[in-house]
């Protein structure tokens, strides 16, 4: 596995990839999901690229880009045991050469509803960051995860949209053997509020449980869960279609939370049967 940093260095180094290219984009400190993202990615793609890259883009000021957690020597290994070729990891000036990108995606209406109404200006940081890194690694298929589900749809949005001519796979979301969903964040939260965070995934398993008796009973049944756990304050609890369309009767469909415990927010999401 090789690994680069400057933009000189990748450029040669992706010269030398052979067959499709497979394109992990992390935020690094890395964990099991990703892990999955590049074992699936090294599973089906001749040369898995990895980026490790925190994209100041997608933040907003009161957000955590400062404390966000990097562990770049650890990454590294993670990313050599699940099969990556090649890691990148740049620095802001190697992805913004010429200062912030003038250009920037729109994601459209969805991008301000869900976690765009909680974080402005999120979704065209990071479709930018992403629209980038397809141009420079030019990969046949980028891997996501479904644990960042409306950041999924967007990408598959705008791939399909601008006519990107990359695949867009989603990866299923990886969890604790207590069913939180891994996440870099969830390293912020104190023993308290880690055991009280199960009840995100907890509540989600019984809207789905609950989703045969209708949209309405599977919201229903994940808001008791919620509020009989106490700590935690929710910031959205919705049921949508499988592209995050209003809930359909009957069908595919895909219950979100996203909720804070103390300073720190988290999201996870689930696939519904109506
Ligand atoms: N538990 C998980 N299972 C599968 N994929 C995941 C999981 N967590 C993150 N991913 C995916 O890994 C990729 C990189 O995500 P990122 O580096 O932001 O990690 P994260 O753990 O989601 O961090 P954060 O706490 O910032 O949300 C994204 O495609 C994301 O959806
Ligand atoms: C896709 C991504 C790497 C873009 O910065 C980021 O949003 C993430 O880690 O999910
Ligand atoms: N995991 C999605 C990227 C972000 O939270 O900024």
């Amino acid at each position: 596995m090789q690994v680069v940093h400057s933009r000189a260095d990748f450029f040669a180094a992706r010269e030398q990839l052979t067959g499709p290219v497979g394109l992990v984009p992390t935020m690094g400190a890395l964990h099991a999901g990703h892990a999955a993202l590049i074992e699936t990615a090294a599973r089906t793609a001749e040369s898995t690229v990895v980026t490790v890259f925190v994209n100041p883009l997608q933040f907003g000021p009161d957000e955590d880009f400062g404390r966000y957690p990097r562990a770049l020597p650890a990454d590294l290994e993670r990313c050599a045991a699940a099969g990556a070729d090649l890691v990148w990891a740049p620095a802001v000036e190697d992805v913004y050469p010429g200062g912030p990108s003038r250009v920037r995606v729109d994601p459209g209406s969805l991008g301000a509803e869900l976690e765009g109404a909680a974080r402005p200006g999120h979704f065209a940081g990071m479709l930018t960051v992403v629209a980038k890194f397809l141009g420079l690694v030019r990969p046949a298929v980028g891997f996501f995860g479904e644990k960042d589900y409306q950041q999924l749809t967007l990408i598959r949005r705008m791939a399909a949209d601008l006519e990107l001519m990359v695949g867009v796979a989603g990866v299923p979301t990886v969890r604790e053997p207590d069913g939180l969903a891994l996440s870099s964040r969830n390293i912020y939260l104190s023993a308290d509020e880690r055991q009280r965070a199960t009840a995100l995934s907890r509540a989600l398993f019984a809207g789905q449980d609950a989703a045969a008796g209708g949209a309405a009973k599977a919201v229903a049944a994940a808001r008791e869960v919620l509020e009989s756990t106490g700590g935690i304050d929710v910031d959205y609890l919705e049921l949508r279609d499988a592209e995050l369309g209003p809930a359909p009767d009957h069908g595919s469909g895909r219950l979100l939370v996203a909720a804070r415990l103390g300073r720190t927010r988290l999201i996870d999401n689930v696939p519904v049967s109506l």
